[in-house]
């Protein structure tokens, strides 16, 4: 007899609308994770709430309010199309969960349970490429949290980062390949940002990561959870399958918060710098994102683009997320599948 299984899909998540009172809501809960802002809870509670949230809430909520549609973020309505587009591939009843906000991971396995009383197993697809403290690791520990606190009975098996994965590379060379016919002088493949603290704090060798040369280029056990290493391989692997020469593109990462050192190079400086450099007709695409959001829409769309042409770039063109993309879909199908 077949396992009676289910699937969730586990997305960020977003504010409940550009009110500022609720951007504030949200971005308190996320900012109050341990695992993004990862110092002891009364510096954390007196840096978010004292300063981060008043001044970024309501600059946020006006980001917020330039990408929002009808339906509501983009990426709540990009995810709940993908569980549509998923649920036509597969047998199993398909839910969605977010780290933050609704709906929580317990309401997506009551979901299931409704749909499935003898539920035996969940399958997780945590809906990002690479391991990150901040993004897959708390949204797996989230969601391992609440099938313990409920005391659900199915077994959780979680999909593990898919940042090599030959289905989830094929989907996103083919997503980009038509944007390839169009003259360009350079590819710039901008991931999420995260602080190198976090870099050194995920090294289980202790002395790898950001310490050696060309760290995330030499073998390492350290990679398994090295979040520069994951990002440098999506870009290398899909560069080559899409025979974009190496001088013709690059990587960077976006949305730093703070003044601590993230990873470098920062999107923003390569977006000014790169016109200098000869650069007037740049592709972008953000991997680390399957669904388009606020960091893709806003902040490179629309303010990257801005500050691209300010620095003499004749055309920017951005690459939208996996989204929908049939292939896409059929990835996650065949990892539960098989999985
Ligand atoms: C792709 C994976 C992500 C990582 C890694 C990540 C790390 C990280 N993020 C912040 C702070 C913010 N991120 C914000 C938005 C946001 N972040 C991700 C994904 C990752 N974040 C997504 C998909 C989104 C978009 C959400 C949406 O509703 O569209 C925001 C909120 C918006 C803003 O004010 O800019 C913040 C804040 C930190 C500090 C961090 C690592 C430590
Ligand atoms: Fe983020
Ligand atoms: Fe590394």
């Amino acid at each position: 007899m077949a396992t009676k299984r289910g699937i969730v899909l586990m997305n960020l998540g977003s504010p409940d609308s550009t009110r500022v009172k609720d951007v504030r809501r949200y971005l308190n809960e996320f900012l109050m994770d341990e695992r993004v802002i990862d110092i002891p809870y009364l510096g954390r509670l007196l840096l978010v709430k004292g300063i981060i949230v008043p001044f970024r809430a309501p600059k946020s909520a006006h980001a917020y309010s330039t990408i929002w549609t009808k339906e509501g973020s983009p990426l709540m309505v990009l995810s709940k199309q993908l569980q549509v587009a998923l649920q036509k591939q597969v047998t199993e009843p398909v839910a969605l969960a977010m780290r933050y906000g609704a709906p929580a991971p317990w309401t997506a396995y009551d979901e299931l349970l409704e749909k499935v009383p003898d539920l035996e197993e969940v399958v997780l697809v945590p809906l990002y490429p690479h391991y990150a403290m901040s993004s897959y690791e708390t949204a797996v520990e989230y969601a391992k949290s609440a099938h313990v606190k409920g005391k659900y009975t199915f077994k959780l098996t979680i999909v593990p980062p898919y940042y090599d994965n030959q289905l989830y590379l094929d989907a996103l060379a083919d997503s980009m390949r038509p944007y390839l016919q169009q003259p360009y002088d350079h590819f710039l493949f901008s991931y999420h940002g995260v602080p190198e603290r976090h870099i050194l704090k995920g090294d289980i060798t202790g002395n790898h990561c950001l310490k050696v040369n060309n760290c995330c280029e030499v073998s390492s056990e350290a990679h398994k959870y090295c979040y520069r290493h994951q990002c440098l391989v999506t870009t290398k692997k899909v560069a080559e399958m899409l025979q974009i020469p190496t001088q013709k593109y690059s990587f960077s990462f976006q949305s730093r918060l703070g003044r601590d050192p993230w990873l470098q190079p920062y999107t923003a400086q390569r977006l000014e710098e790169l016109p200098k450099e000869g650069v007037k007709k740049l592709l972008v695409a953000c991997p680390a994102f399957v669904s388009d959001c606020l960091e893709t829409l806003e902040e490179i769309a629309e303010q990257g683009k801005e500050s691209f042409m300010k620095a003499g770039g004749e055309s920017f063109t951005m690459i939208p997320c996996l989204n929908v993309h049939p292939m896409w879909v059929k990835a996650i199908a065949s990892w539960v599948k098989d999985i």
